[in-house]
């Protein structure tokens, strides 16, 4: 599969990049001593009913995905954005694609990112991605999403005619 590095232009239609190459507005904070990259990231958090929704942070420790990796599935979460930034200094992979219509995703436009160790990704409300691709060794992400009652994940499971592989060779020629 082509393997892209992650951007904040090649991402804008699925949310946001938290980098603070990508910040639009920064400045000194703490009496100079401290910056502030502001800003960098919109959290989404919507309510089916009267619940009492809300936006978290938890760790996700994820295990270094095998490959070839085969992509047969996306998820989304209807409800809330979930942003993941990387804890161990590891790149990892971003799959997402756009909505082909109200429940499934384009698989035909599905789009493989390469996340620095430094970035972090958001994926806007309701936007189809692949759970969590760590690579080389389990890493900890931090991710903020939302916290609360209703459905927030709905899953697509491909044909098997529309399984994609990603190879190690894909992404070989990036680096930190
Ligand atoms: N299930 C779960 O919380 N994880 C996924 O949402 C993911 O994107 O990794
Ligand atoms: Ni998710």
């Amino acid at each position: 599969m082509i393997v892209n590095r992650l951007t904040s232009e090649a991402f804008q239609a699925f949310g946001d990049v938290i980098d603070t190459q990508s910040a639009q507005t920064q400045y000194l904070i703490n009496g100079g001593t401290t910056t502030r990259f502001h800003d960098l990231a919109k959290v989404q958090v919507s309510a089916t009913d009267a619940s009492s929704v809300r936006s978290g942070i938890s760790i996700f420790r994820g295990e270094a995905r095998v490959f070839p990796l085969s992509l047969s599935m996306l998820e989304r979460h209807p409800l809330g954005s979930q942003a993941f930034f990387p804890l161990n200094q590891r790149p990892y992979l971003v799959v997402v694609a756009p909505a082909l219509d109200s429940h499934q995703p384009d698989i035909e436009n599905i789009k493989v990112f390469w996340a620095s160790s430094t970035q972090g990704v958001n994926y806007a409300q309701g936007t189809w991605h692949h759970p969590l691709i760590a690579l080389d060794d389990i890493s900890d992400f931090l991710v903020i999403d939302r916290i609360g009652t209703g459905n927030n994940c709905d899953e697509y499971e491909f044909d098997k005619s529309l399984i994609r592989w990603i190879e190690r060779a894909d992404f070989a020629c990036f680096s930190d």
